[in-house]
C-alpha cells in the first residue's frame, strides 16, 4: 500500500513507528514462517525475563533462533533466549516467543510490537503475555503472580505509541478503544484455575516505563497514586497492538522484586534478583499457563462443535 506521508519521494522520516512494519513486510515474515511450519496454532505466548522455561515445556518443536527469522532483531537481555518456538503445550499447538524485544535495547516500539502483527497474520486468536515486574502495591510480596487487569503506560500517551503513523486497516482500526484490552473471560478462567490449584493470584494494574533504569522513589510514589500495582518495561505496548489486531489478551506479571518507595532505603532493584525470583517461581506460572492453554482450547473445540451441530 502506498504510504501517504512522503517527502521528496522518500518516506517522511517523521513518519516512523508503525510505518517500519507495513502489512507487506509483516506478511513476508508470516509467509516465511508458514512455509516452514505445519502447525497452525491459535495461541501465542511471550515469555518475560527469566520465564523462558515455558518454551522448554513445548514438545514436537520447531525452533527458529530470532537470527534466522526475517526482520527479527537480536534478543540482547539476560533471561531472554531469543527463540521462536512452535510446538505443543499440553497437546495444544502454540507458538512461543522465548524472549521479547524491549525499547531500551534500542528498538522502536513498532519493532517491539511487530511480533503481535505477525501473530495475527499467522492466524492466531489469542496471546498470553508474561513479564517480570516490580511490586508497587505494598501488600504484594516477591514471588506473587499478578493477573494484569489494565495498564498505565505513559509512553503510549506520546508519539512513541506504536500505532502512530499510517494506519493499515488490515491490522486494525485507526482509533482503537483500549478500555478492554485484557480479555475478561480469560481473566475469569485463569482465576478459576488458580483457585483450583490453591495458588494465590493477585489482580492488578501494570504500569510500563521505557527502562533500562528502574524507577526513582518519587516516580514510584506517583505511579502508586495513579493506581498502578506493579511496574515493568514491556507488555503494555504489546498488549495494545495485540488487541488492536483483534487478538484476545491474557497478561500475567511475576512480582520479581519490591519497588522501593522509601527515600534513602538501603534496598535497590537489580536484574539478578529479577532473574532469581523468576527461576524460583517459574514452575507455578508455567503450570498455570499450561492449564489455561488446554482449557481455552477445549472451550474452543466445544464452542465449534456446538456451532456445527446447530
Ligand atoms: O521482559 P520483561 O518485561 O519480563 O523484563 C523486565 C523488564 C526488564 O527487561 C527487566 C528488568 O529487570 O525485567
Ligand atoms: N521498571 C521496572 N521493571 C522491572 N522489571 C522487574 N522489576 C522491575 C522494576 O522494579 N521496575
Amino acid at each position: 500500500m502506498e504510504h501517504p506521508v512522503k517527502h521528496d519521494g522518500h518516506l517522511n522520516v517523521n513518519a516512523i513507528t508503525n510505518s517500519q512494519f507495513s502489512f507487506d513486510k509483516v506478511k513476508e515474515i508470516a509467509d516465511w514462517i508458514l512455509e516452514r511450519v505445519e502447525l497452525r496454532p491459535k495461541i501465542g505466548i511471550v515469555c518475560g525475563s527469566g520465564l523462558g522455561g515455558l518454551g522448554d515445556r513445548l514438545v514436537e518443536t520447531k525452533i527458529f533462533p530470532y537470527s534466522e527469522v526475517p526482520h527479527f532483531p537480536k534478543s540482547t537481555v539476560v533471561g531472554h533466549k531469543g527463540n521462536l518456538i512452535f510446538g505443543k503445550l499440553n497437546d495444544v499447538p502454540v507458538v512461543c516467543m522465548q524472549g521479547r524485544f524491549h525499547a531500551y535495547e534500542g528498538y522502536s516500539n513498532a519493532l517491539c510490537t511487530m511480533p503481535m502483527k505477525v501473530f495475527k497474520l499467522l492466524g492466531l486468536e489469542s496471546v498470553i503475555l508474561t513479564c517480570a515486574a516490580g511490586g508497587i502495591n505494598q501488600s504484594f510480596e516477591v514471588g506473587d503472580i499478578m493477573l494484569i487487569k489494565d495498564h498505565i503506560a505513559p509512553l503510549l500517551w506520546t508519539l512513541q505509541n506504536p500505532l502512530v503513523g499510517h494506519n493499515d486497516d488490515r491490522f486494525g482500526p485507526r482509533f482503537p478503544a483500549v478500555n478492554r484490552i485484557y480479555t475478561k473471560h480469560y481473566r475469569d478462567l485463569i482465576k478459576e484455575i488458580a483457585s483450583e490449584k490453591s495458588l494465590e493470584l493477585k489482580d492488578g494494574v501494570y504500569s510500563s516505563l521505557g527502562g533500562p533504569c528502574y524507577e526513582t522513589v518519587s516516580e514510584l510514589r506517583g505511579l502508586l497514586q495513579l493506581g498502578a500495582d506493579a511496574v515493568g518495561m514491556s507488555t503494555a505496548h504489546e498488549a495494545l497492538v495485540a488487541s488492536y489486531c483483534g487478538l484476545k489478551v491474557l497478561g500475567i506479571a511475576l512480582i520479581t522484586n519490591k519497588a522501593v518507595i522509601e527515600y534513602d532505603s538501603e534496598n535497590y532493584p537489580n536484574h539478578e534478583e529479577v532473574i532469581d525470583t523468576a527461576n524460583r517461581r517459574a514452575k507455578d506460572l508455567e503450570e498455570l499457563v499450561s492449564e489455561f492453554v488446554s482449557r481455552t482450547f477445549v472451550q474452543k473445540v466445544d464452542m465449534n462443535n456446538n456451532e456445527m451441530s446447530k
